[in-house]
């Protein structure tokens, strides 16, 4: 592992700091490569996709800088891990911001909580869902190694991913939230690997030693 690299997409989105400094920690000497080069990220072993912020932001940044098609690519070629607004942005489209198209590389929408949110016992939940939740792992997956199922990661959004499909984990937060969707070599968070202690940390430790799947590991469906 310790000659590969890993690229964090840098397009104006946030939250970088801390997402590089958490995989230098756990890296065993990977190079971390903050960029929004295309050829960078195109070259580089496996990719973060994180994101902090709007959609309708997000997805005109990766576009003007090209790396919407960056990203399908990647999607198609190696490891990448989706987090927070980088998942959201992998779906086919979300409620925030009046409606907006998104990559489409996964099935399913992104959702509004709403204000009138109460959990089970009719208490009153607070938009954002910002904290620490449980979340149930749904499938096995190399992702998942060494985290013991309903760990705690640390939540911070207004809109939920709602998928159809390849959803690997959810957490209760007045609806059910897919806060994890796996799909061949797409990984993608709703959480925050990177601020939810030890076992966000596994998780992103996980995550470069991830080899690349074999296409027939999980079930695509057409
Ligand atoms: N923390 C965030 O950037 C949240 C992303 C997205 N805007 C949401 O509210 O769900």
């Amino acid at each position: 592992m310790s000659s590969s690299s890993v690229a964090v997409v840098d397009y104006g989105m946030g939250n970088l700091h801390s997402v590089a400094s958490a995989l230098e920690k756990v890296g065993d000497g990977v190079k971390v490569i903050v960029t929004d080069c295309p050829e960078t990220i195109l070259g580089a072993d496996r990719v973060i996709f994180p994101g902090v912020g709007a959609i309708r932001d997000c997805m005109a940044e990766l576009k003007a800088r090209g790396l919407d098609e960056v990203i399908q690519e990647v999607a198609a070629q190696k490891p990448m891990l989706g987090i927070c607004l980088g998942m959201q942005a992998l779906l086919e489209s979300s409620e925030e911001n009046d409606g907006v198209e998104c990559l489409d590389i996964l099935p399913g929408a992104v959702k509004f909580f709403g204000n009138d949110l109460h959990d089970s016992a009719g208490t009153r939940l607070k938009v954002p869902h910002m904290g620490w939740n449980n979340v149930a792992q749904t499938i096995e997956h190399p992702l998942w190694a060494g985290i013991a199922n309903d760990s705690r990661f640390y939540f911070v959004h207004s809109y939920y991913v709602d998928a159809p499909e390849f959803v690997a984990g959810t957490a209760d937060y007045g609806v059910q939230v897919h806060a994890a969707l796996a799909c061949e070599n797409v990984f993608a968070v709703q959480f925050h690997p990177e601020k939810s202690g030890e076992a966000g940390l596994r998780l992103l430790r996980n995550f470069l030693n991830w080899d690349r799947p074999v296409a027939s590991f999980f079930p695509v469906t057409g």
